[in-house]
């Protein structure tokens, strides 16, 4: 469904010139359920947005379906927006229309492009959990059920991917919760493709695969382990998600991988590294001191 390969956005402003990605690679199954982790400034916000058509690319490939989203002219911009994504925002409760009820803000946007559907506004507020309160005004809704609003809202173009940038950030975590299970439910019953952007690592757990993102690229990779097979988890010293996901750090196609600034650190490894082969594991260590 996604593809990208060396994926750069570069922002320039007077003299500056910010490279938020710098060859980012990451592929997204159809059908799956992934987020995006990472620090704050690591590129997650851009990523997604460039994904959902808000942004453009500077350079590299990014494909989402049969779009092309480096090559794509403005009005097939429009279109895709249109009609393959779906996006959530933080703060999309805030873009709202208070005086209207929840029924009326979903069918809003299917009338501004001429597709009103009653009885899937309907069966969309019912997905999210608010089939008795779809004749409640949004100011009489709290936070979190507004929050399902814009979610419903988000799939009222009937998209084949939805874009989730914090979607759990300004709820508590009974409602983040219920907006995990909603995903989960929309991915499974719909099959549409969920890619969560967050800084929250306690949402690893509810999805299939998380991607980090460290300056701009994809460092590493945890892939969620068979609970099942997975009796030595409650043993693990490590963090949740370690404990529920197999860590894997990403090679890229030419063979290049991120080492964490943490293990470079404690090895004083700066601009050079020795690396050897043993038949079975790479080994990295500090370079060999040439004097002596
Ligand atoms: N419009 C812009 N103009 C200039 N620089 C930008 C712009 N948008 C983002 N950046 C810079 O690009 C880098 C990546 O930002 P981005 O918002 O993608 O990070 P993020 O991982 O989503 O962070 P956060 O979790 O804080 O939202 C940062 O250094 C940021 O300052």
């Amino acid at each position: 469904m996604i593809q990208c390969e060396g994926l750069v956005k570069i922002y320039k402003s007077d003299d500056l010139e910010v490279v938020a990605l710098q060859g980012l690679n990451l592929n997204v199954r159809e059908g799956e359920m992934m987020a995006i982790i990472g620090n704050s400034g690591s590129g997650k916000s851009t990523l997604l947005n460039i994904l959902g058509g808000l942004d453009r690319p500077s350079a590299g490939q990014v494909k989402v379906g049969p779009w092309d989203l480096l090559k794509i002219t403005d009005e097939q911009l429009v279109e895709y927006k249109r009609d393959t994504v779906g996006f959530i925002w933080q703060s999309n409760a805030r873009n709202l229309l208070p005086y209207l009820t929840a029924l009326e803000n979903v069918e809003m946007p299917m009338m501004l492009s001429s597709k009103l559907d009653r009885a899937y506004a309907k069966q969309l507020l019912e997905w999210v959990g608010l089939k008795e309160r779809m004749h409640n005004k949004l100011h009489q809704l709290s936070g979190g059920e507004q929050q399902r609003v814009a979610i419903a809202i988000s799939l009222s173009n009937r998209p084949q991917l939805l874009l989730a940038d914090e979607p759990t950030g300004s709820v508590d975590t009974r409602t983040s919760d219920l907006i995990m299970d909603i995903f989960r439910r929309l991915n499974r019953e719909i099959g549409i493709t969920v890619v969560i952007v967050t800084h929250d690592l306690s949402l690893a757990s509810k999805v299939d695969r998380v991607v980090a993102i460290r300056d701009g690229l994809t460092s590493t990779e945890f892939i969620k382990r068979n609970p099942n097979l997975d009796e030595a988890a409650g043993n693990s010293a490590h963090h949740g998600m370690q404990e529920a996901h197999e860590e894997y750090v990403v090679v890229d196609r030419v063979g290049r991988l991120q080492i964490p600034k943490t293990y470079l650190t404690a090895l004083q490894i700066t601009d050079k590294a020795s690396m050897e082969f043993d038949g079975e594991r790479i080994i990295i260590s500090p370079p060999k001191s040439l004097e002596g």
